[in-house]
């Protein structure tokens, strides 16, 4: 506290007056400053009451002459000046500022304004004292609160380490809620993404209330107002503000709200709101930041939940495309190689016999060029259904991409349990798909090994239900077959080949022989068959036999087939230009024929080549197989319409062995059928054999068509063939196919025969 000093004294009773005056009348306790006229005003000292009485009749001037005149400054401490006048046994001090007379200093005075100064400072204690009663009771009030909110933010923990929001820590939030805010209803609203109220959590409302009042909040009202505009709410009288559209008919009435948004970096996850104190006051701004402070730990609470909601969805989906196809939603590779390894530790142990059945779809690559990958993808679909339908729960089918499943069967008594189901599996799937507007028949062929017989390792016996899937395809598709150690090589030697195949076009490797057609009454030569050959570096000759079907399968019959179109139409053209126009036969394959998705039509490469070669339409004559015709009979008849008018002949290569009706040859436009050679083979033994060969050859008659017969081998077959209507001979009789400068040979001879 600051010193006190002698200017903060001064005696308030102080009467100003000259040396020449007398003094009258005397008040009490006055003391009179007496001041000298000339030269200049002075002060000359002070006279007290006392003074006067004892002289009544002198003037001031004689009062104040025979006494020292003490002054002192203002800023002199009061001790001091108690002291000065103890010492000087005066009552009075005059108090001067550099010479200048500023006032009077007395004991009293003095003694009067410490005293002032302890009522003060005692007045100013206990107020402090008061103060600090107070503070003391609100601490405690305060203490209380933080209690409560402690429990209720261990209730928030409880949240936070369950991960997911559940309601009972919920309730527990919003009991402690009204509990500490004093509110007589309390709610807490979470709200999901698009502003639906999915939770509703209630305090001081009945259950029963609390089902009639249904929907809460929807989005209008205050409640609305809250979680649109993400602001708290503090309202005297809900009921007067105009956006109150009231509260849902069976709530109970209230008056005084306090609604808070729980709302994190601006995304609102619901609202709280409490209602009426119990004591009747208002909801504070304190209550107001509570709320807040409480609505925001939730909303943390909420938004961790919600995430690590996510990431587990998150997880679960990438641990679900980790394991499972997307498309058909079957187990993948990973998931049945996981499988496979424990279903094999534990076999290993019960000496249990499992079976790995390999399935790939026969005619998959036409489906998806034909209809295309929409609709492949769907028959995929429809596939995987039918294989799950024909399996037992603990069997696992699995997809390992493009058309290839592999079934594992665990458990299995013997490998006839298993040929049951692959037979099962193949009748399943001869049932036509519908998928889209088609009618699909998709077959399968199925390779399976068995552990422990053939392995016990599970990637061998993948390899090996692949060997034998290889050998069901070789043997006609449509069937199963069981592993064999001989399998291996032959899947060895068809990989070899693909490898091979797919470098032969560049290096080279592919010629063409050509095979004469001939007129059987006078033996020259009509037309000649283009036959391709493989001069592969490292397997030395392979036919057409061995690597036409693998070209199909792989597509890469479409490059092959139209090198072969444009060797075939030069060499042509080339005979043309030497003055032997001759007809070149050229076979097409199904692939070739139909039109897939990413590749060119067949008219425009035939319109190309006979462009660039330059060779007559009418001497190229293309050779289709039955099954051609009879696959999407409209499109093929457009296709073959087109090439026809282009003056291209057609010819139907292998007929009789396939399933087309006479009604179907009507409609095409074809030139020339070529009799199978298994009809021509035992035609001289075998009755069957030439009764078909007749039929046939009656048949071309009335068609008009053409008849070339294929595999002539000897005289008596030749000698038979012409006394049916069949003009043309195809065989080794005449030649064996032969390399294009022999081919050339054989022409002009019979160019030459025939002049
Ligand atoms: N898509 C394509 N297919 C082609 C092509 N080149 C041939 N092929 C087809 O491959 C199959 C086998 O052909 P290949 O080994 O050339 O056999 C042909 C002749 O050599 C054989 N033939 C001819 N005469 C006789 C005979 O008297 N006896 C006998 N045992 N065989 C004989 O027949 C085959 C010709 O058949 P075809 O085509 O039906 O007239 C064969 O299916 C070819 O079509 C090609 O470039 N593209």
């Amino acid at each position: 506290m600051k010193q006190l000093a002698v200017g903060d004294c001064l005696w308030p009773h102080v009467r100003r007056v000259m040396e020449e005056e007398r003094p009258c009348s005397v008040e009490r306790n006055i003391v009179f400053a007496v001041f000298r006229e000339e030269p200049v005003e002075e002060f000359c000292g002070l006279a007290t009451d006392h003074d006067i009485s004892k002289h009544p009749n002198w003037i001031f001037a004689d009062l104040v002459e025979h006494r020292p005149m003490l002054s002192v400054a203002p800023k002199l401490g009061v001790r001091k000046a108690l002291c000065l006048m103890d010492e000087n046994q005066l009552g009075a001090l005059a108090v001067l500022n550099k010479g200048q007379f500023v006032g009077v200093v007395t004991r009293q005075s003095i003694l009067e304004v410490l005293l002032n100064r302890e009522r003060l400072l005692l007045k100013e204690t206990m107020r402090l004292k008061i103060a600090a009663e107070t503070n003391h009771e609100q601490t405690v009030v305060w203490v209380g609160r933080l209690a409560a909110l402690n429990d209720a933010a261990r209730s928030l923990l409880g949240v936070l380490a369950h991960t997911s929001i559940e309601n009972e820590l919920l309730q527990a939030g919003i009991d402690a809620l009204c509990n500490l805010l004093d509110a007589r209803y309390g709610a807490i609203g979470i709200v999901d993404n698009v502003g639906a109220l999915t939770e509703f959590i209630y305090a001081g409302i009945s259950d029963e209330q609390a089902q009639q009042i249904g929907h809460l909040p929807e989005g209008r009202g205050l409640l609305g107002v809250v979680i649109e505009e993400n602001v708290s709410l503090r309202l005297a009288d809900m009921g007067k503000d105009p956006r109150s559209a009231g509260f849902p008919q069976h709530h109970p009435h209230m008056t005084s709200l306090l609604a808070v948004p729980i709302s994190h970096q601006g995304r609102v996850y619901g609202r709280i709101y409490l209602s009426d104190k119990y004591s009747g006051e208002l909801f504070t701004k304190n209550d107001e930041e509570l709320a807040l402070s409480f609505a925001h730990s939730l909303s943390l609470v909420i938004d961790n939940a919600r995430e690590i909601e996510e990431v587990k969805r998150a997880r679960q989906r990438l641990d679900y495309i980790a394991h499972f196809d997307a498309l058909t939603e079957l187990p993948n590779r990973t998931l049945l190689t996981d499988r496979a390894l424990q279903f094999i530790a534990q076999a290993q142990r019960k000496h249990d016999i499992i079976a790995f059945l390999f399935l790939d779809l026969d005619n998959f690559k036409v489906i998806n060029d034909t209809f295309g990958h929409a609709v492949g993808d769907e028959l995929l679909r429809a596939v995987a259904k039918r294989i799950s339908g024909c399996l037992r729960e603990g069997d696992t089918p699995s997809r390992m991409g493009g058309d290839e499943f592999i079934i594992m069967l665990p458990n299995i008594a013997d490998s006839l349990d298993a040929a049951k189901v692959a037979i099962k599996i193949l009748h399943a799937l001869n049932e036509p798909l519908q998928v889209q507007q088609h009618q699909i028949y998709s077959r399968a062929s199925i390779g399976i090994s068995i552990y422990p017989d053939n392995s016990l390792s599970f990637d061998e016996l993948l390899a090996q239900a692949d060997s034998a899937l290889y050998h069901a395809k070789k043997l006609g598709k449509n069937n199963y077959q069981f592993f064999t150690p001989e399998m291996n090589s032959a899947a060895q030697h068809y990989l070899k080949l693909e490898h091979h195949l797919r470098q032969a076009l560049e290096l080279e490797e592919l010629v063409l022989h050509y095979q004469p057609q001939v007129k059987i009454d006078n033996g020259c030569i009509i037309g000649m068959e283009a036959l391709i050959r493989w001069h592969n570096h490292a397997m030395g000759i392979v036919m057409p036999d061995q690597f036409i079907g693998l070209a199909e399968e792989t597509g890469l019959i479409v490059p092959i087939g139209a090198w072969v179109l444009q060797t075939a139409c030069k060499q042509a053209r080339a005979w043309q230009l030497a003055g032997m126009p001759i007809r070149i036969a050229v076979n097409l394959s199904g692939r070739q024929f139909h039109r897939f998705q990413d590749q060119r039509q067949l008219l425009d490469v035939v319109l190309d080549v006979l462009k660039e070669t330059e060779l007559s339409p009418e001497l190229l004559e293309l050779e289709i197989t039955e099954s051609i015709l009879m696959h999407k009979l409209d499109t093929t008849l457009d296709t073959l319409n087109q090439i026809k008018q282009l003056g291209v002949r057609i010819s139907v290569d292998d007929f009789g062995t396939g399933y087309s009706s006479l009604s179907y040859l009507k409609r095409f436009p074809l030139d020339t059928l070529k009799i199978d050679k298994s009809f021509v083979k035992d035609i001289c033994t075998d009755a069957n054999d030439r009764a078909i060969v007749s039929a046939i050859s009656a048949m071309a008659g009335q068609l008009k068509l053409e008849l070339v017969a294929e595999g002539v081998e000897d005289q008596s077959q030749l000698d038979f063939l012409g006394g049916q209507q069949c003009n043309y001979g195809q065989g080794y009789f005449f030649s064996k196919p032969v390399p294009a400068e022999q081919a050339s040979a054989l022409l002009r001879q019979s160019v030459l025969q025939k002049q």
